[in-house]
């Protein structure tokens, strides 16, 4: 067979009643039919009422006003009312169209007020015969019921037709023979279709539950997967021993904040932060020491930072801090509170722990400015001015063209001559006013 004709249908494990072998799977099929058999059973029970109803004028054509036609007449308005209230029953209650009790009763009390009709009219073999291939023809097709209840109220029908037309119509042999095989064929029709449209409808249910299953695991998958990439992304991201953004993402994030504060016209201050004599701690306490100390240092930068400031390792023992919104006074005090909360972090695991400290070198976004790259080498000046001028100090780098050191400018504050340090408070006090500060 061709690719494109092969059966692409799942054949699931029916029972001989064409029901699932699987309890549980056949109770998710009836739960999910129940509403469409609800329907056709309501459907199917006002059609029947209606034929009676109709079935009553012909009887009084057929009868006139007499005995039998009143008795038929009531034995129809039974049916036809237990056929309401199924009816009603059903679209009450949809659940009730899968209840094998008020379904049968129903059905057999249809059938009854069939059979009693031909001692009525015991002459008009056709007619009942007809009725009979008609309503054996609803019990397998029309009235949704489970196969054996099917079998069990069509035999009761034929075998009821059958002891009928030999009480009130006695016939041939031959003829007798003849309505045999009808109605044997009769029930044949009606069974195997019965079957394939059973077994039809659960392998769609099939279908459906393992097309089901595989859109639930394809969900799972892409999760599991999109998970994966935000664990992925988030490593590519993040230097793995501080845990702060690594330095290509940070200048991801400043260039973005670059971009900000261009179009919002707000300040951007940047900041190189670097441990002091991280050489001799390592030396003395080992790499696996440094690199606790590192993370330690980390950790309290963040704490001192807004969630909107980046921080980011530029390399070794040194951090970089953007400060958006922050012009060189807001970046001086954060810088300052930066340093003094290193200098009192506690670490039990060094001894030394009062003399770890840090330098911090400071600078400003200029207007005109697109690239961080030179307010990055103005920090990274002011940094070395700092170490230069005997560390744990803040420094100020406001003005630096091309690589030179240029003159002052009027009301700001000169990379060469602004480290403050915790003993100098009045330093950084002059910087946040703008005062030319002290030397440390
Ligand atoms: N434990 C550890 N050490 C590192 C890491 N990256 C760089 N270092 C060390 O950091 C030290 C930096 O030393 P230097 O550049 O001389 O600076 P320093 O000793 O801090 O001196 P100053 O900066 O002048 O105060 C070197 O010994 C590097 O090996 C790291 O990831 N973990």
């Amino acid at each position: 067979m061709a690719a494109g004709c092969r059966d692409t249908r799942i054949h699931p494990r029916l029972n001989w009643r064409t029901e699932f072998r699987d309890t549980a799977v056949e109770r998710a099929y009836q739960h999910s039919m129940q509403s469409h058999d609800a329907c056709q059973m309501r459907y199917a029970m006002l059609v029947c009422a209606g034929l009676l109803l109709t079935f009553s004028v012909a009887d009084y054509h057929l009868l006139g006003f007499h005995d039998s036609f009143t008795l038929l007449l009531i034995i129809r308005l039974v049916v036809m009312s237990a056929c309401l209230a199924l009816a009603w029953a059903v679209w009450r209650r949809p659940a009730l169209s899968h209840h094998a009790t008020p379904v049968n009763v129903v059905c057999l009390l249809a059938i009854g007020g069939l059979l009693v009709t031909i001692p009525t009219r015991p002459e008009l073999t056709g007619v009942h015969l007809a009725s009979v291939v008609a309503a054996s023809m609803a019990l397998y097709l029309f009235v949704p019921n489970r196969w054996h209840w099917i079998l069990i109220n069509n035999t009761t029908l034929g075998v009821g037709f059958i002891v009928a037309m030999l009480l009130w119509s006695p016939m041939s042999g031959g003829m007798m023979v003849t309505i045999l095989l009808l109605l044997a064929f009769l029930n044949l029709l009606g069974g195997s279709a019965v079957t394939q449209f059973n077994r039809l409808r659960r392998e769609q249910f099939a279908s459906l539950v393992a097309e089901r299953e595989a859109n639930h695991r394809l969900q799972a998958e892409i999760e599991e997967r999109c998970q994966l990439e935000g664990q992925l992304r988030h490593l590519a991201a993040t230097d793995d021993l501080t845990g702060v953004a690594n330095r290509r993402r940070f200048f991801e994030l400043a260039e973005h904040e670059l971009k900000r504060a261009q179009r919002d016209k707000t300040p951007l201050a940047l900041c190189m932060v670097d441990i002091d004599l991280f050489k001799r701690l390592n030396d003395r306490h080992g790499h696996a020491m440094g690199d606790l100390v590192l993370a330690s240092v980390a950790a309290c930068c963040q704490t001192v930072l807004r969630e909107t400031d980046i921080i980011g390792r530029y390399g070794g023992e040194e951090f970089v801090i953007a400060l958006p919104n922050a012009d060189l006074n807001t970046a001086t005090t954060i810088a300052e509170r930066l340093r003094v909360a290193v200098a009192e972090l506690s670490l039990p695991m060094i001894e030394e722990a009062a003399s770890l400290s840090v330098t911090i070198g400071i600078s400003h976004v200029k207007p005109g400015e697109t690239w961080l790259d030179t307010a990055m080498l103005r920090a990274d000046q002011a940094l070395y001015q700092g170490k230069a001028s005997g560390r744990n100090c803040v420094v100020v780098g406001s003005w630096l063209d091309h690589g030179r050191h240029a003159q002052r400018e009027p009301g700001q504050l000169m990379l060469d001559a602004a480290p403050t340090t915790g003993d100098d408070a009045t330093s950084i006090k002059g910087l946040a006013r703008g005062l030319p500060p002290a030397l440390c």
